[in-house]
């Protein structure tokens, strides 16, 4: 049986209403919004737009369930997100066929976002236990002091359209072995998964009010009345920098704990030293992931001027070897863009490159017919006066902009109000390590295209972000100290 004779089932089998309380239901006005293919234009499903009442509702359920869920033990919730990895596990074709039709990645790369995605599940089910606080004495001697972490309390978590399983299961899994309850607003293009997600975790034994799912047309609609409630704790937020930066003023007005994960603008460092058939492979990895709509992405290849054409003949021709297409074909390797203004927008990328001089080697076009596929690009001749330098491109297009000696590969590098993922190349581990210390980065690829794991820490500086996901650390940005302290017994 092909994937493509599963659509209808899949979709038949995910839930169309808002999950408020445990129960799957209608928006309060009747309202609805459409999700569609970006492949093919075609409308998937018709879902339930949550209103401004139903926000309300969903954090009422959250706030309601917090008291309890915070008493359940960690085993309880460990065992439920193992659970939930488990279903992951056996959901992994369906989670990654609504990830092909709502956003548009090859299947192949949709299966490996199942992968990636569902790690946090397994990752957090083995934090959850393993969270300690201590007992110690103050150096006087005269107090016990006892340090324990709580959960911070409900949480409203806002997920982004292009990883979509990955993006709710690196926020809702930590949310809760940490023991907070949920209101989750999935992005509106791409709300499917998390919704089939949701359903997974509900038939994982989550209680109900613990995970709330408010899908919805209008992203204000959520976080409006949620974000001005005194009962929420904190807000996750995956997406653009001046959405974080509009989120971060609301959440000052209730001092809210916030987690950014905000755009980026990552420089692919290669050396005259690199070994150039690796740095290719991992140029290809760090660009065209995702179709290059990752915050990851690589969007400026800065390469030493000596190897620069060599460089650039290999990347080119791997690029012009990728064939775009329906991620349900199984050949296709280059997915559409999600949306027509997406695509729009990496050809007036591509456009302002051009008009300052910049050289198309391979692509440079959006593709002709139905979706929204651009072809892959590289320009070459690129210059730091180009849009492409200094803003986020989220699309399948690498600038290689050339640089003289490390001093400089540095300053281009950290010419940016951005600091999330870096990727250098070279041979010299000397070198590999002085620009790791000198360049303004959150995550750094030494010799290798993509470093996101469970187990590590995702996260950025400078307008990229706030906190880190995943990881040891995944699970601080859930929890709050108390710090409780007594008489010595010796005292
Ligand atoms: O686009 C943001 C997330 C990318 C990743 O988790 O690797």
């Amino acid at each position: 049986m092909s994937i493509k004779d599963k659509v209808s089932e899949v979709l038949e089998a995910t839930p169309k209403g808002l999950l408020i309380n445990g129960e799957w239901r209608d928006a309060s006005d009747g309202g609805t919004f459409d999700v569609e293919n970006p492949a093919t234009g075609e409308v998937l499903a018709t879902l339930a737009s949550a209103t401004e009442d139903d926000s309300r509702a969903a954090m009422d359920a959250a706030a309601d369930a917090q008291e309890s869920w915070a008493r359940t033990s960690t085993r309880e919730r460990s065992d439920i997100l193992r659970r939930a990895f488990d279903l992951v596990q056996e959901h992994k074709d369906d989670l990654a066929l609504l990830m092909t039709l709502e956003m548009g990645k090859p299947f192949k790369e949709a299966q490996g976002e199942v992968v990636y995605g569902g790690e946090f599940l397994r990752w957090f089910s083995e934090e959850a236990v393993r969270h300690y606080g201590r007992y110690a004495s103050t150096p006087e001697g005269n107090l016990k002091m006892i340090v324990t972490h709580k959960p911070v309390g409900p949480c409203l978590l806002i997920t982004p359209w292009n990883f979509p399983l990955a993006m709710a299961t690196r926020k809702v899994a930590p949310a809760v072995a940490a023991g907070c309850t949920m209101i989750l607003k999935p992005a509106r293009l791409t709300p499917l998964t998390s919704q089939f997600f949701a359903k997974l975790l509900v038939e994982a034994g989550l209680p109900a009010g613990v995970l709330n799912v408010v899908s919805s047309a209008s992203a204000s609609n959520v976080s409006g009345p949620i974000m001005e409630d005194p009962r929420l704790r904190k807000v996750s937020f995956t997406g653009s920098t001046p959405v974080g930066k509009q989120l971060m003023k609301t959440a000052t007005d209730h001092v809210l704990r916030t987690s950014m994960e905000l755009g980026g603008n990552g420089p692919f460092i290669v050396f005259e030293d690199a070994d150039l058939d690796k740095a290719v492979d991992g140029a290809m990895a760090a660009k065209m992931r995702n179709m290059g709509e990752a915050c990851t992405a690589a969007n400026r290849f800065l390469v030493h001027e000596s190897v620069a054409e060599e460089f650039s003949q290999k990347f080119a021709a791997k690029l012009a070897a990728l064939k775009p297409g329906n991620g349900l074909d199984e050949d296709s390797t280059v997915g559409p863009l999600v949306e027509k203004k997406a695509r729009d927008s990496v050809a007036e990328f591509v456009q302002d490159a051009l008009d300052k001089g910049a050289r198309a080697v391979v692509g440079g076009k959006a593709v002709d017919g139905p979706g929204y596929f651009f072809e892959p690009t590289l320009l070459t001749g690129v210059t730091e006066e180009c849009r492409v330098f200094t803003e986020e491109i989220f699309g399948p297009v690498a600038p290689v902009i050339t640089f003289t000696d490390e001093d400089d590969a540095v300053r281009l590098a950290n010419k940016t109000e951005y600091g999330l993922a870096s990727y250098v190349f070279t041979e010299d581990i000397s070198r590999a390590l002085r620009i790791g210390e000198r360049i303004e980065y959150g995550l750094l690829g030494l010799n290798v295209g993509v470093i996101s794991n469970a187990a590590a820490p995702f996260g950025g500086v400078k307008e990229s972000g706030l906190g880190r996901e995943g990881g040891a650390e995944g699970i601080e940005e859930y929890t709050t100290i108390q710090y409780m302290g007594l008489p010595s017994p010796w005292a």
